[in-house]
């Protein structure tokens, strides 16, 4: 959204009509947000926080998509890389929340049965906290875009957006960014 101030603005005009300036976010605010809830899918997309799921291990001989696959072999599903695979996704390096508020990307939901976004993973071994870290993003990402103004800093010019790979993705580069109060001075007031 630093990158992409259109999306920040389109961000802030639907929460100024559904929560206004005068409080902060609340958790039941969220199911009337949808273009906010198309940015935290749009986010789980491009920038998985898990890029490589957890590992598995084959524990039979088996055959996948034609790939024969011996038994105790180690394996690990691409997250990072489905998000961005052409075959599945329009302009797969286009952060574009959009795609997700019609047509068929509109019933995608990150909970581990669409294999396109799988974010938190699939199957027996899912994530333990799936419905727990949806609310988190969801309630702290909106809480920061709800109640701040977010600008690069003059100094900083282009936002570097490189990652460093590890169990959890990272910035390579940290981030810095510009903050300004947007609500009435009593809504911070906790
Ligand atoms: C945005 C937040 C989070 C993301 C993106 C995330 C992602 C993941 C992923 C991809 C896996 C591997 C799933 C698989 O192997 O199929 C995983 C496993 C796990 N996560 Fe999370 N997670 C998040 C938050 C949390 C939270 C808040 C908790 C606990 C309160 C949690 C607890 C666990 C546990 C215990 C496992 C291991 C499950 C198992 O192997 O049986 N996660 N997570």
């Amino acid at each position: 959204m630093l990158k992409n101030p259109s999306i920040m603005k389109k961000a802030h005009e639907e929460m100024d009509k559904v929560i206004g300036r005068e409080r902060r976010l609340k958790e039941s605010d969220i199911p009337n947000l949808p273009y906010f809830e198309a940015i935290c899918k749009e986010t789980y997309r491009k920038h998985p926080s898990t890029p490589l799921n957890l590992p598995r291990i084959s524990n039979q001989p088996c055959q996948v998509n034609g790939f024969y696959i011996p038994e105790n072999t180690r394996l690990s599903v691409n997250i990072w890389a489905i998000g961005r695979d052409p075959q599945v996704w329009d302009k797969p390096l286009e952060f574009k929340p959009e795609r997700f508020l019609s047509g068929r990307n509109k019933m995608i939901d990150p909970r581990g049965n669409d294999f396109e976004l799988i974010p938190f993973g699939a199957g027996r071994r899912i994530c333990a906290g799936t419905r727990m870290g949806i609310v988190l993003v969801h309630y702290i990402l909106g809480t920061l875009v709800h109640s701040f103004d977010w600008k690069v800093p003059l100094e900083v010019g282009e936002l570097n957006m490189d990652e460093a790979f590890g169990l959890a993705l990272q910035k390579k580069v940290p981030l810095a960014a510009l903050v300004t109060p947007r609500l009435t001075p009593n809504a911070y007031i906790p």
